[in-house]
């Protein structure tokens, strides 16, 4: 048995799930350990090579968490919050690190894994890329530099498939503008405009969702005042961005103090 840290995937027949194998598997750090969907999916007691198109792999898909996770040091987690809910406390249990990317959360939800986190490491981002985290980081900047002048809006495009919004990078990138401004984000945010809505609330942090076709993600924030505004924009031209960033976490996470870890953490951002 190799010495590596060996990873599971959650929700392993989903978009991120299948790029997590193909991360996992082209890295020399780590190893596919196992691979977990929910219970009734077609794909449970089956070869995951051969249910992914390819060569049998000899890892069959379960939806036992605590059986698959006991050979494991960390699970990559793109789900649905209920999923990762419930995932949480199997993952501590079995002593692995817990890689959540799944967004839509609720404030229940976010504290059910703080308290999770209690026994043992969650690495938790609505986006694990690089470039989102750097831009999270210049976004608190460029807010910190202007003053409430600068109207501040989050703009973001999705694939027609996403079922959450604003998504989860935006609302980082929401949060990051309030903490810039020293504002918080529960008081400044305005969600969607429609109708009649008045003038523009001074302060205010706005956010729109497009959703269509098969947009990756992509994101703006715009900083716009009479006569100039500066727009900070990453584009996401493919999964494996957020995959490698998990992939990454998880190997940070080994031998953490249990906690709840965000993506600047394992940057050193
Ligand atoms: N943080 C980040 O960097 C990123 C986060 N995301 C987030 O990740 C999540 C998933 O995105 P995406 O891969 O596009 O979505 P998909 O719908 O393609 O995949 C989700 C997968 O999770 C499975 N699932 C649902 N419930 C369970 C369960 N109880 N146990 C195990 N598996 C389960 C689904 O199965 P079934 O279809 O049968 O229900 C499906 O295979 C979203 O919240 C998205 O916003 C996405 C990209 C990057
Ligand atoms: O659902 C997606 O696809 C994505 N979700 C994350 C989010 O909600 O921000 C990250 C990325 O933008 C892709």
């Amino acid at each position: 048995m190799s010495n590596k840290p060996g990873i599971v995937v959650n929700g392993v027949s989903g978009r991120m799930g299948r790029m997590l194998v193909q991360v996992i598997n082209a890295s020399d750090k780590a190893r596919l350990a196992g691979a977990l969907e929910r219970p009734g999916h077609p794909w449970i007691g089956k070869d995951l090579g051969l249910m992914l198109g390819g060569a049998a792999n000899g890892i069959t898909v379960s939806d036992d968490p605590a059986a698959t996770l006991s050979d494991a040091q960390a699970v990559a987690d793109f789900t649905a919050p209920a999923a990762t809910v419930a995932l949480a406390p199997v993952a501590m249990a079995a002593g692995c690190a817990h890689i959540v990317g799944t967004t839509g959360m609720t404030a229940a939800d976010i504290a059910a894994l703080g308290e999770a986190a209690q026994n043992g490491v969650i690495v938790r981002a609505g986006n694990m890329s690089l470039g989102v985290n750097l831009l999270v980081a210049l976004t608190r900047k460029v807010a910190e530099a202007l003053d409430a002048d600068y109207d501040i809006e989050v703009i973001e495009a999705h694939h027609r498939h996403k079922v959450d919004a604003p998504s989860g990078t935006a609302l980082m990138l929401g949060q990051a503008a309030a903490d810039g401004r020293g504002v918080a984000l529960s008081d400044a945010a305005v969600r969607g405009r429609d109708g009649i809505t008045g003038p523009r609330e001074p302060g205010s942090i706005g956010f729109t969702a497009i959703r269509g076709g098969d947009i990756i993600g992509e994101h703006d924030v715009m900083f716009a005042t009479d006569g100039e505004r500066i727009t900070l924009r990453h584009v996401a031209s493919d999964r494996s961005v957020f995959a490698r960033g998990a992939l990454k976490a998880a190997l940070w996470a080994q031998g953490r103090p249990n906690g709840e870890y965000d993506m600047a953490a394992v940057l050193g951002l």
